[in-house]
């Protein structure tokens, strides 16, 4: 759909406001016009004027001057004051709906497109993209129809002194539009172009200024002031060129605007000559062909102006349309608690809609139950908890929860029932009490503080420097990868979900404090299900069931002491890894370790 339609109703709630700002333009642009007409009765009749006394002439004048003063600061200045304010006032609520919308959209956009699209990228939507966009409305509400109203009077006061030279007028004005019309497709494709790659630029800065320690490190600093040097080069030969079709535009433009009043003064001194025009109407009419200038040049300069925009305005309404897999039914149901099992029925899934990376997996998880899922990196682990989450929905099989298709659930309410705590546990830059807080803002500092001590979080909060009203830096980075871990767990501790989903949860602790925290899973796992991934074989031997992944299937399954009996590959992890234990202690060689796992 055409961007400037789906912009309409945006406009159309400020309807009031616009015709407030439109009026008061009017008024404000109107009022000058009448000088010229004024100028051309004090030529032609008041110093003219042979009955007329020196003293009447006087009067007559101070009259005039104080009548034009008297309305200019009464009507024109307050106009100006009303056309700006409630135009403007129209335009900031245009671009706080549109940045809301965009926000709620990038709330609603699933996984894939944040693993597709560089955040730098969707901020450049928000920010420049929706900016633009106030040029293009105040030239396309406001400027382009009061220029153009302002033309069509002046062409019309124009007329009524000489027909003639009108025509003229008309005839240059009309060859400036057809230039600056022809040049404007120019400087809309370049600036589509540029504000591309303005996006792309954005993009790369973004990621470079969240990876500065990293380039650091490794020592990529220069690298990257090359790449960058690069993209700006880039960035800037579009600008250029956007530029210089701009100025091609106005260079030819203005050239004819300028001569255009000589011209037309030209022509009309052959009518003065021959007596068929006053020469207070020639001077009105130069007076009103030089009027003419400001909105011709404000029209061109609009050009640009309204370019940038639709393009912006199509990029931010190409965000909007962005489509979203994961949607919700028309009349979803609401999952109130998970009161029985979790079903994986024969579940396939790809990201990229080609590879598979999960085939054909089926699983059941019980309620109350502590379900593990191990295997080898890149086996597709993580993957199950995103389905869970529905982050993604199956490309075949089903998911069921308590017997239902998990996409029949609101996704509110699905996700209400979830807690997840992951390796990398994204904080907001904010108060350790709002970061733990985040699923229940309103949540009593008591509950909070319980949520900490379970998760063995309280004490280290305690020695930060504001304790619970510590910032703790953007993306946590104040605290330690275990701190951070700990707070996640606090969160999903003070949530209380009826399924905790635990992705390498304990990865960032020590041992001491990992058999900590696994204590308190341990203590509050009473009714809830917990699903774990780990790494570290020895943190999932408590459970239920332990699911063997490997590429995206399930390759054995059941508790560490069957799993171990099997011989299989879970066998061979938990090997390996205890004689890696047992090496690093220094103590027995692989094969001896192996023989005392067998051996049980
Ligand atoms: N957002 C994504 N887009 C495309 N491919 C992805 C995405 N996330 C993961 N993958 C791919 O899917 C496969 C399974 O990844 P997953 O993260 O589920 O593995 P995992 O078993 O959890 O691995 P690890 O133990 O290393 O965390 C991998 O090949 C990975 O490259």
């Amino acid at each position: 759909m055409n961007p400037l339609r789906r912009f309409l109703p945006y406009a159309g709630k400020q309807k009031k406001l616009y015709l407030l700002g439109f009026a008061g333009s009017l008024f404000r642009f109107l009022i000058p016009l009448s000088v010229p007409l004024v100028i051309k009765y004090l030529f032609d009749h008041l110093l003219r004027s042979e009955t007329m006394s020196r003293s009447d002439k006087m009067d007559q004048l101070f009259l005039i001057a104080g009548l034009m003063i008297a309305v200019f600061f009464a009507v024109r200045a307050p106009m100006e004051y009303v056309r700006q304010y409630f135009m403007n006032k129209a335009n900031n609520r245009i671009i706080t709906a549109l940045r809301q919308d965009v926000f709620a959209k990038v709330h609603a956009l699933d996984a894939k497109y944040f693993a597709d699209n560089r955040s730098g990228e969707i901020g450049t939507r928000f920010f420049d993209d929706v900016e633009k966009i106030r040029g293009y409305m105040t030239a396309i509400f406001s400027n382009v129809w009061i220029e153009t109203i302002v033309l069509l009077f002046v062409t019309g006061i124009m007329f009524s002194l000489n027909p003639v030279l009108t025509l003229l007028a008309v005839l240059l004005v009309a060859i400036q539009f057809t230039l600056a019309h022809f040049l404007s497709r120019r400087v809309k494709s370049t600036t589509r172009q540029m504000m591309g790659y303005r996006s792309v630029l954005s993009g790369f800065v973004f990621e470079r200024i969240q990876g500065a320690s990293l380039s650091k490190l490794f020592q990529s600093e220069k690298r990257d002031s090359e790449q960058l040097d690069r993209h700006l080069e880039r960035f800037e030969r579009m600008t250029d060129k956007q530029a210089g079709t701009h100025a091609v535009s106005l260079a030819a433009v203005n050239m004819l605007s300028d001569i255009t009043p000589f011209l037309v003064v030209a022509a009309g001194s052959l009518f003065v000559i021959d007596g068929r025009l006053s020469l207070g109407s020639l001077i009105a009419f130069f007076a009103y062909v030089d009027r003419m200038r400001a909105p011709v040049a404000a029209l061109v300069q609009a050009i640009p102006v309204i370019a940038e925009g639709s393009v912006a305005l199509q990029s931010v309404f190409d965000f909007l349309a962005t489509p979203v897999s994961v949607k919700e039914k028309e009349q979803p149901a609401a999952l109130d608690r998970l009161s029985d099992s979790i079903l994986f029925d024969r579940v396939a899934f790809s990201y990229d809609g080609k590879e598979r990376v999960l085939h054909d997996m089926s699983f059941l998880l019980r309620k109350g139950g502590t379900y593990a899922f191990v295997g080898e990196s890149g086996g597709g682990k993580s993957t199950v908890l995103q389905l869970l989450t529905r982050m993604y929905d199956v490309d075949a099989g089903r998911v069921l929860m308590d017997g239902r298709d998990i996409r029949d659930y609101s996704l509110a309410s699905l996700r209400s029932q979830i807690g997840i705590v992951t390796q990398d546990n994204f904080l907001y830059s904010s108060s350790v009490r709002d970061n733990i807080a985040m699923a229940k803002p309103d949540a009593a500092e008591e509950d909070i503080i319980e949520a900490a001590r379970k998760a063995f979080a309280h004490d280290f909060i305690r020695t930060l420097p504001d304790g619970y009203g510590t910032e703790v830096g953007e993306r946590g980075v104040k605290l330690s990868g275990g701190q951070k871990q700990r707070i996640a767990l606090a969160r999903v501790f003070l949530k209380d979900p009826s399924l905790i989903l635990l992705d390498e949860a304990t990865s960032a602790l020590d041992n001491e404090s990992e058999e900590l925290v696994q204590s308190s899973i341990e203590r509050i796992r009473k009714g809830k299900t917990i699903v774990m991934i780990a790494h570290r074989l020895s943190t999932v031997v408590h459970a239920d069931r332990i699911f063997v992944v490997r590429k995206g299937t399930i390759v054995e399954s059941g508790s560490h002491e069957e799993l171990l009996q099997m011989e299989g590959y879970y066998w061979e992890l938990y090997t390996k890894q205890n004689s890696a234990g047992i090496a690093a202690a220094g103590l027995e060689t692989t094969d001896c370790a192996a023989e005392q796992v067998k051996a049980g």
